[in-house]
């Protein structure tokens, strides 16, 4: 008997805290929606108006109109009140964005409560919790962004670091952290996975030595690629996709390489098959290691050339048809670097490193493709300028691509085997962004090869020693002795006359660069 009185009382007591919430919820909703409330009850107050100076039956039915017209006011909060009460989750996506707005920031203060973000202070009737303020809430398809503030004590990196299980914390599969102002942070929920087709690639257009088209954003937005002044590592384990960087990089440039605004040196040293399906473009392409020190050796008589003639007048390199941009292109790196004898591994190490070093400004630039992350085999690994972290082995992993503390913000280790292609990359302002490569199938690198094939392409083969020669001059004869340059047979109809007409001499000894 005693333990009915007490169920009885229990589920009274229950009923009335569930009625309370309710209405607590309900009101929150129509402060948080003010100006939607206000119109309604303003409407709603003509409407009464009119029911009382009305006489009879008007007046019933324009009670009646009112109550509709409050129903239209206030019923959407009793909705979201609703839902939040039987579900604890933000309205469905099916619900209008305001709704779910709301609800976000209905949720928000016991998000940021349980991600360590807010604190306890003491209000006039108790502790009360105080989280950062959302100063914005914006929701498009798939995309959820917040703006939030910090609070007093803490950092843009206390944010930064509490996103990951925001995001979690709200199902996303996806997010994006960009610093809005000093005491701000713009955070971007995926609430869709819009990498999951990652596209094929388009034939190319422009003439570009900037930047280049490569793909999509997790936000959807298009992804470009700094190319001018930035030499680029792309690390990825098997399979990750590093062919879709490759040719994305190459294939984007190919306008200008048509052009004759850029000259691409390739070096393929897993046999030559990667860089084969697109070898037009290509000024020179090296398939063994002596043919790749050879390339790095030409692009230096270039740099050198370049840096003399540039003294005293210019400091950045500016393209022209005269003088192009020179890129070379190496898919795995480590073949040349780790993966062979001794002297090579030595010899290709300091003619990167020099490349590196001085390339930048001077035009000669370097995009290297690598499995293999660690210092060992890339000990040029910190002079690359911006890296694209593909699917990689583990967290050390990414803080070694991407360096310390970023395998939180940047977790490549966790990117979906079955989306290759896809990277994590780090913006100029210091966020990371999740990026998928657009696919190059080979009939379209075919073609775009062939369009906009070098005007130019550089012999690698040994030049012919004549037969009388004596040994001793054989064996003076310099490493950078320039060698035979063949004219391509078949210029492209694109390239502009002075491109194709002539072939560009590799420098010697300083010399200049004659186009
Ligand atoms: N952007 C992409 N979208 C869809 N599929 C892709 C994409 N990029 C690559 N693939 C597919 O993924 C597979 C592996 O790609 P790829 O050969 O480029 O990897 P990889 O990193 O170069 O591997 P490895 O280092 O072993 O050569 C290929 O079958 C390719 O068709």
């Amino acid at each position: 008997m005693n333990q009915k009185v007490k169920t009885t009382a229990h589920v009274g007591w229950r009923v009335v805290r569930g009625c309370a919430r309710f209405a607590r919820l309900w009101l929150v909703w129509c402060w948080r929606a003010r100006p939607w409330v206000a119109l309604w009850l303003a409407v709603a107050g003509f409407t009464w108006f009119g029911a009382v100076i009305q006489p009879e039956p008007e007046r019933s039915a324009t009670f009646t109109a009112m109550w509709a017209v409050l129903g239209l006011g206030l019923g959407p909060g009793a909705l979201v009140a609703t839902w939040r009460m039987l579900t604890g989750w933000p309205v469905p996506w099916f619900a209008p964005r305001w709704l779910i707005a709301h609800a976000v920031r209905l949720r928000w203060p016991s998000v940021a409560a349980e991600c360590g973000l807010a604190r306890t202070a003491q209000g006039k009737r108790g502790p009360v919790l105080v989280a950062p303020p959302l100063a914005r809430v914006r929701v498009r398809d798939g995309l959820l962004s917040l703006r939030v503030r910090v609070l007093v004590g803490q950092t843009l990196e206390t944010i930064e670091t509490a996103v990951p299980k925001i995001a979690t914390a709200h199902g996303a599969v996806g997010h994006v952290v960009k610093p809005a102002g000093p005491t701000a942070v713009d955070v971007t929920l995926m609430t869709a996975d819009l990498l999951a087709d990652g596209g094929t690639a388009l034939p190319p257009q422009t003439v570009t030595t900037e930047v280049v088209p490569m793909g999509a954003r997790q936000d959807g937005t298009a992804w470009y690629l700094q190319i001018a002044q930035r030499h680029t590592l792309v690390v990825g384990c098997s399979g990750s996709g590093k062919g879709s960087m490759f040719w994305g990089i190459a294939c984007g440039l190919a306008p200008a390489v048509g052009a004759g605004l850029v000259r691409l040196w390739g070096v393929d040293l897993k046999r030559g098959v990667e860089l084969r399906v697109g070898a037009p473009l290509f000024t020179a392409a090296a398939a063994t290691p002596a043919e790749s020190l050879e390339v790095l050796r030409r692009v230096i008589a270039i740099l050198d050339a370049r840096g003399h003639a540039m003294a005293g007048t210019a400091r950045n390199h500016v393209p022209t048809v005269d003088d192009p941009l020179d890129v070379v292109l190496i898919d795995e790196l480590a073949i040349l670097t780790a993966y062979t004898d001794a002297e090579t591994k030595a010899e290709g190490a300091r003619l990167l490193a020099e490349i590196l070093t001085q390339g930048r400004a001077l035009g000669v630039l370097i995009v290297a493709c690598v499995q293999d992350p660690r210092k060992e085999t890339i000990p040029a690994r910190g002079l690359f300028t911006q890296t694209l972290a593909l699917r990689l082995r583990s967290r050390d992993e990414v803080t070694m691509v991407l360096g310390e503390g970023m395998a939180a913000l940047a977790p490549a280790h966790r990117i979906n085997p079955a989306q290759p292609g896809t990277a994590w990359v780090v913006n100029d302002d210091g966020s990371t962004d999740k990026v998928r490569a657009a696919y190059w199938p080979d009939e379209l690198i075919r073609a775009t090869a062939e369009r906009f094939a070098a005007p130019t392409r550089v012999d690698l083969s040994p030049a012919p020693v004549a037969e009388d020669e004596p040994e001793r001059s054989r064996r003076k004869r310099s490493p950078r002795k320039p060698r035979a340059v063949e004219a391509v047979p078949d210029a492209p109809a694109e390239a502009p006359a002075e491109a194709s007409a002539e072939v560009p001499e590799v420098p010697v000894d300083g010399g200049e660069v004659a186009a």
